[in-house]
């Protein structure tokens, strides 16, 4: 059983609360003073501290202090005047598990007690995977961006053994895998492991650039090459001499950018836009994409010669999904950096949420479970991140898995699943992050990002589920579903008559018929 103690100079508090909790068979044990309270805790201590904030002979807030630093597994309720803001702050702060603001009603204390004594409990559990946590050391800020390089997934392991063999060659290596999944990682780790280290790792997204600027950022341009172009500027070509030049998204090169490229490639040499003298570099490349090249060679905007020429060596870094393994890992490793970003304690994940997570697809891979980790981080109240914590996103997801009963643990995550309703609308912050680079800005800016509201995500969800798969005429199919939903609705909320209906939806009464034949719909 949970031991509790409460310590309170105002005798008729502990007495309310010690009595209200017998009703529901917990014993407590009362102090009325902190020094009869330290004095216990030598010998003893207890799962549930009930601590007022002011005490004659010490503050709630200081003997919090204490109780973290001293004992740490020990959870701490501060009960507080009912309007002091600041020292409920200072004990969220401090620790505290919640406050109990006073005057209080007696229910309402003891389940927040129960809840206390439960948290507690999980605690206890989870110290064997918090055990596990405190093997890998404490990150600090050079780890932010680096590969954990430990992985339990064979194909992990195989590509950590091709980047040993590789690093020390000048090979050129392809490497693809779906948005998130770590490639650009995985370039840094090759550069990093070779005798190129100690010469610069360049990365250039051709997705990102415009491409009227991606030839002049690649080659550099000579002084009055274009109008604007007032000195000489060397690219990224150029920046790379001796090191690495990283090609992210390959795939979205123009083509006659391409054939320049394959040019660079074969002669090693290149002409700055505008320039007339040969520029000699030694670089190796390394290439990725999220696109099937081989696709897009058949639909004739890849260079096939270039493909070849890429293709030495190819890595495929596999989705999260195929190396569940890894996520308790990877989960730990995101929330202590996420911790030391913030400079909060690190959360632990209680064993059902780790189970949970390991049930999520993650469309957008190892950096939406990095994005979940920081929103755990920054949202969830007390250390110990529990079901009630996780985003409505994710367990909506986990809900339609059991529904679709594709899980065998349905009860068990059904009954912690909201459904989904409006007025989730209001959780404005979530982690879900599909395949924006820009989130990965969040911690780095110590702040919160907004994100759209909950059926926003899931459509991305759904989005990017399809991209993920063979499917064609996306939009389409998205707009006869949507189109669908919304005629149904309004037509089942207005009982059928097809005149209010295009009237509040504001399209005319035809189109409604049309849809209705069209969706298949029932009149
Ligand atoms: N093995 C790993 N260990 C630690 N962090 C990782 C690992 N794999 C990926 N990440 C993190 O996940 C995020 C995405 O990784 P990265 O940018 O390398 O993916 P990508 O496949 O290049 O994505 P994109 O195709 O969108 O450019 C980064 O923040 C990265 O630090």
């Amino acid at each position: 059983m949970s031991k509790i103690w409460i310590i309170d100079d105002d005798q008729g508090i502990r007495w309310v609360l010690d009595k209200a909790l017998q009703r529901v068979h917990l014993q407590a044990t009362t102090f009325d003073t902190v020094d009869s309270l330290l004095t216990a805790l030598k010998t003893s201590q207890p799962h549930v501290l009930v601590t007022d904030i002011r005490m004659p002979d010490m503050s709630g807030l200081e003997l919090l202090k204490k109780i973290k630093h001293d004992y740490p597994d020990i959870v701490v309720i501060v009960m507080t005047a009912f309007t002091d803001l600041d020292s409920t702050v200072e004990a969220f702060q401090g620790g505290a598990f919640d406050y109990l603001p006073k005057p209080f009603d007696i229910n309402d204390a003891v389940s927040l007690i129960q809840r206390a004594c439960e948290h507690s409990q999980m605690l206890n559990l989870n110290k064997k995977s918090m055990a596990e946590s405190a093997d890998i050391p404490a990150p600090s800020s050079a780890d932010v961006g680096k590969m954990m390089t430990q992985s339990h997934s064979k194909s992990m392991q195989e590509i950590f053994r091709a980047i040993g063999r590789l690093a020390p060659s000048k090979v050129t290596v392809l490497i693809t895998g779906e948005s998130g999944s770590g490639k650009e990682l995985i370039a840094r780790a090759v550069h990093e492991h070779g005798n190129r280290k100690n010469k610069p790792f360049v990365a250039i997204n051709a997705a990102a650039i415009p491409k009227d600027l991606l030839e002049a950022e690649l080659f550099g341009h000579e002084k009055g090459a274009f109008t604007g172009a007032n000195q000489l500027r060397k690219g990224r070509f150029e920046e790379a001499d001796g090191g690495t030049l990283f090609l992210d998204e390959i795939g979205d090169m123009p083509l006659d950018l391409q054939t320049r490229l394959l040019r660079v490639l074969a002669e090693g040499s290149f002409y700055r836009i505008g320039g007339t003298q040969p520029v000699h570099v030694d670089v190796r490349i390394i290439a990725a994409t999220h696109q099937p090249l081989e696709d897009r060679v058949e639909q004739g905007v890849f260079r096939e010669d270039l493909f070849h020429r890429l293709n030495v060596i190819r890595l495929r870094i596999p989705p999260l999904r195929e190396r569940k393994d890894d996520i308790p890992q990877l989960a730990r490793h995101f929330l202590r950096l996420s911790a030391a970003s913030l400079a909060v304690p690190v959360k632990q994940l209680s064993n059902e949420v780790l189970e949970a997570l390991c049930q999520f697809d993650f469309p957008g891979n190892v950096r939406q479970l990095e994005n979940f980790c920081h929103w755990l981080t920054v949202m969830s109240p007390a250390s110990l991140i529990t079901m009630d914590d996780l985003p409505p996103e994710l367990l909506a997801s986990l809900s339609a898995k059991v529904e679709m009963g594709s899980t065998t643990k349905g009860s068990q995550l059904t009954h912690q699943t909201q459904p989904l309703s409006y007025e989730q609308g209001s959780h404005s912050v979530s982690p879900y992050n599909n395949v924006g680079k820009a989130d990965i800005t969040i911690a780095e800016q110590g702040g919160i990002q907004h994100f759209p509201s909950d059926w926003e995500e899931l459509l991305r969800l759904e989005v990017q589920k399809r991209l993920n798969s063979d499917e064609q005429s996306i939009m389409d199919n998205l707009n006869k579903i949507f189109e669908k939903a919304v005629i149904e609705t309004a037509l089942h909320y207005y009982r059928g008559r097809k005149i209010d209906t295009a009237n509040r939806l504001g399209i005319g009464r035809n189109t409604v018929t049309r849809k209705l034949k069209e969706l298949d719909l029932e009149a």
